[in-house]
């Protein structure tokens, strides 16, 4: 199937190497020429673990890039994969997509067959049906059902695991209001769905955009479920792992995201709850429980540097902060937690100094003002404190470098130190 993707950023460069993977010719749009190039140049714009494979695979053959919408004429199919940003209030922002979907549907003026538009963005329920459709009928002078239609098919995938989530996925869900479009759908993702092992969600438009707010909301309200759980176990004196393992093996609750610390941050959760906490709100229902879920997690950080202050004042004095990227894997620091804790170290007039194995530049851009350390053992060196804010493998073999501490005071946000001997250790919920 000849494909188009429009905006190659995390989810439609990832879409756009795997659909080239499955035998497709894909054809990626994005305004940004710099993008653009590193995709012709078979050049991974993001960092994601076997994307650079996929595309150095592809890139000049069935994977090309342009910053042209004309390309779409010569495709059966058109991705939109672009940004749904918050607004101030945690409205969903869909400006993007409308000037993409203008566009998309100008180019589709003059197209001649038929032709399917799938929104990929995560939107909410009514955006595909009351905002995308009547503009790209207005723009292409086209009519729905007859020659174009539109689809709905969120996206699952994590940062950090894109390639390998969207190729074995735990579920596809095609949202549509007529079969055509469900099963060019199919007809797209069979490489996919022929192995068998795939559940396929057919279903509506709106229920499709909901589907994805209600993942993202059930997990991030899990973590914070287990965060408040964990907050009420450190008052106790009781270790929350041992007790989110052993919750974990009740199959009805199960054992992913029950770890607790420091929070949920990262492009996704914070502004896909807020979204889904204002569309209830713009609807007259008070979401309570995501209002809360929200509250706990803006919380912890507080927390984290509750229990520093535990041991005295920071003012005028060195403290680490260990992991600056959102989670590990990524070179993201987008809503990370690292934020407000840095924002709360300075407040306390302490001399920050961060270290991250790859989001330090990202970080720098957010608070120039910090000292930045090229390895865990130079932030510790002479600090009076470490908050470790980001689960990192390598600082569960940090050992004899907390030696070289003035003060060998440790908040852990994430329970991935082991050292114990000689530090004055602190966990988060533990
Ligand atoms: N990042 C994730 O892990 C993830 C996962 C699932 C769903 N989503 C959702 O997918 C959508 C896209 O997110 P992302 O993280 O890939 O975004 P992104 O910011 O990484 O990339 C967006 C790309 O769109 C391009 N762009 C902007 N305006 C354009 C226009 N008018 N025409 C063409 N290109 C344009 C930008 O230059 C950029 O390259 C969002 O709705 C997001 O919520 C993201
Ligand atoms: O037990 C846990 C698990 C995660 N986190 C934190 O939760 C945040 C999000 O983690 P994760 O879900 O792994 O990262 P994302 O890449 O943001 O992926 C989420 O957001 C994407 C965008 O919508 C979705 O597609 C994915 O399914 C969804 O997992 C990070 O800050 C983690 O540190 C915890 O605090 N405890």
């Amino acid at each position: 199937m000849n494909v188009s993707i429009i905006g190659s950023g995390y989810v439609g460069t990832t879409l756009a190497a795997c659909l080239a993977e499955l035998g497709h010719t894909v054809t990626a749009i994005d305004v940004d020429e710099s993008v653009v190039d590193r995709l012709n140049a078979g050049d991974a714009p993001i960092h994601e673990p076997g994307l650079a494979d996929l595309l150095a695979e592809h890139a000049g053959t069935r994977l090309t890039a342009t910053t042209s919408y004309d390309a779409v004429r010569d495709t059966d199919v058109t991705f939109l994969a672009l940004p749904t940003p918050s607004r101030e209030d945690g409205s969903i922002d869909t400006g993007l997509v409308e000037q993409g979907t203008e566009s998309l549907g100008a180019a589709l003026r003059e197209k001649q067959g038929s032709h399917l538009v799938v929104v990929k963005s995560t939107v909410v329920p009514g955006t595909t049906a009351d905002r995308v459709a009547p503009l790209l009928e207005e723009t292409s002078g086209k009519r729905l059902g007859e020659g174009i239609d539109v689809a709905m098919n969120p996206e699952f995938l994590r940062e950090g695991h894109a390639v390998s989530d969207f190729l074995d996925p735990d579920k596809l869900v095609f949202g549509a209001e007529r079969e055509g479009p469900i099963s060019t759908l199919r007809e797209l993702y069979r490489p996919l769905t022929e192995r068998g092992d795939v559940p396929v969600v057919e279903t509506g438009l709106r229920e499709a955009e909901m589907i994805k707010y209600a993942n993202n909301a059930f997990l991030a309200t899990k973590i914070s479920l287990m965060n408040e759980l964990g907050n009420i176990c450190k008052e106790y004196g009781v270790d929350a792992y041992e007790v989110a393992d052993a919750i974990g093996l009740d199959d009805r609750i199960g054992s992913q995201f029950l770890a607790s610390g420091v929070g949920w941050g990262g492009s996704c959760f914070p502004k896909d709850v807020a979204a889904l906490v204002a569309a209830a709100d713009a609807a007259g229902y008070d979401a309570g429980l995501l209002k809360a879920a929200v509250d706990v997690n803006d919380q912890q950080p507080r927390r984290l540097l509750a229990l520093l202050d535990d041991h005295g004042d920071v003012a005028g004095e060195r403290v680490a902060v260990l992991g600056l990227a959102f989670k590990p894997g990524t070179d993201d620091v987008r809503e990370s937690r690292a934020i407000p804790v840095i924002q709360g170290l300075l407040d306390r007039g302490a001399d920050v100094v961060g270290y991250d194995p790859v989001a330090t530049d990202r970080m720098r851009q957010r608070f120039p003002e910090i000292e930045y350390a090229d390895s865990a053992a130079a932030a510790l060196r002479g600090a009076h404190a470490a908050v470790v804010v980001t689960d990192w493998d390598e600082f569960a073999a940090l050992d004899e470098e907390f030696e070289a501490m003035a003060r060998p005071v440790v908040v852990d946000g994430r329970r991935i130190v082991e050292r114990r001997d000689g530090l004055t250790y602190e966990g988060l919920t533990w």
